[in-house]
């Protein structure tokens, strides 16, 4: 494969592959590695992902992988404010296809809870997370055309709260008009110091949203993914 023509900050490691299996396999042998020698020296370990289409190898792989599942919370980055059994619901498919096999032990906590939107829900999330200690082991973010990550979506009135680093809360509601379902999301704060970050990404249009990030880095408002363009952060990326 012709390797693709970005340029990444220096200290952003690029992790790129020829196709999404391929990438899939190696972030979950990455973050297989990272839960393991967490897990060695610590009783419980966190593993964030995201929703969306992207992540469905990846949950496939990493469910195979032979880990004290048991001590592992899992969560998502952010979800739709829908009913599990709806098709846009990130619970649904985080159940489906990462809570399977081995990694069907591990200790899921729901950002959907009771209420009919997440403003009304919210204090129930809190209560789900309480127990959850930051900073995060394991983040997987995705990201979209707009430059959103997690349910960080650039038109939400809630982002700027959302993404201060002095918002006091670990989640938010986010009801970005762009958006057919109110959201809920893990705010910058609850995100930003992950032991083992990842972006995780498919396709060209992809990479020139990340080329487009990374041409403005400090407007994180137009293209909230900007504010996790840091050194440290892994680029899993294939066409
Ligand atoms: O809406 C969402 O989309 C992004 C990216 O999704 P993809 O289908 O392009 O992989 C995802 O990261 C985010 O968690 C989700 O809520």
């Amino acid at each position: 494969m012709k390797t693709p023509d970005i340029q990444l900050p220096e200290g952003m490691l690029p992790r790129f592959g020829e196709t999404p299996e391929q990438v899939a396999v190696a972030l979950a042998d990455a973050v297989a590695e990272v839960l393991e020698t967490r897990l060695a020296q610590a009783p419980r370990a966190s593993l964030v992902v995201s929703g969306g289409s992207t992540p469905l190898p990846f949950f496939k792989a990493l469910s195979e992988k032979a880990l004290d599942w048991q001590r592992v919370d899992i969560l998502l980055a952010d979800e739709r404010w829908v009913a599990e059994d709806d098709p846009a619901s990130n619970t649904q498919l985080v159940k489906a296809h990462l809570l399977q096999g081995k990694a069907a032990a591990a200790n899921y906590l729901s950002l959907k809870q009771q209420g009919a939107t997440p403003l009304e829900g919210l204090a129930a999330v809190k209560a789900e997370l309480a127990d959850l200690a930051l900073p995060l082991d394991v983040l997987i973010l995705g990201m979209g055309n707009d430059g959103h990550t997690a349910s960080l979506f650039p038109d939400a009135p809630e982002l700027a709260e959302a993404i201060s680093a002095d918002c006091p809360n670990r989640v938010a509601a986010a009801t970005p008009p762009s958006q057919s379902q109110q959201r809920i999301t893990l705010t910058w704060p609850a995100l930003k110091d992950a032991r083992f970050t990842a972006l995780h990404l498919k396709g060209q249009d992809k990479l020139e949203t990340l080329e487009q990030a990374l041409a403005n880095p400090s407007d994180v408002m137009a293209m909230p993914v900007r504010a996790f363009l840091q050194p440290g952060l892994n680029v899993f990326w294939s066409p």
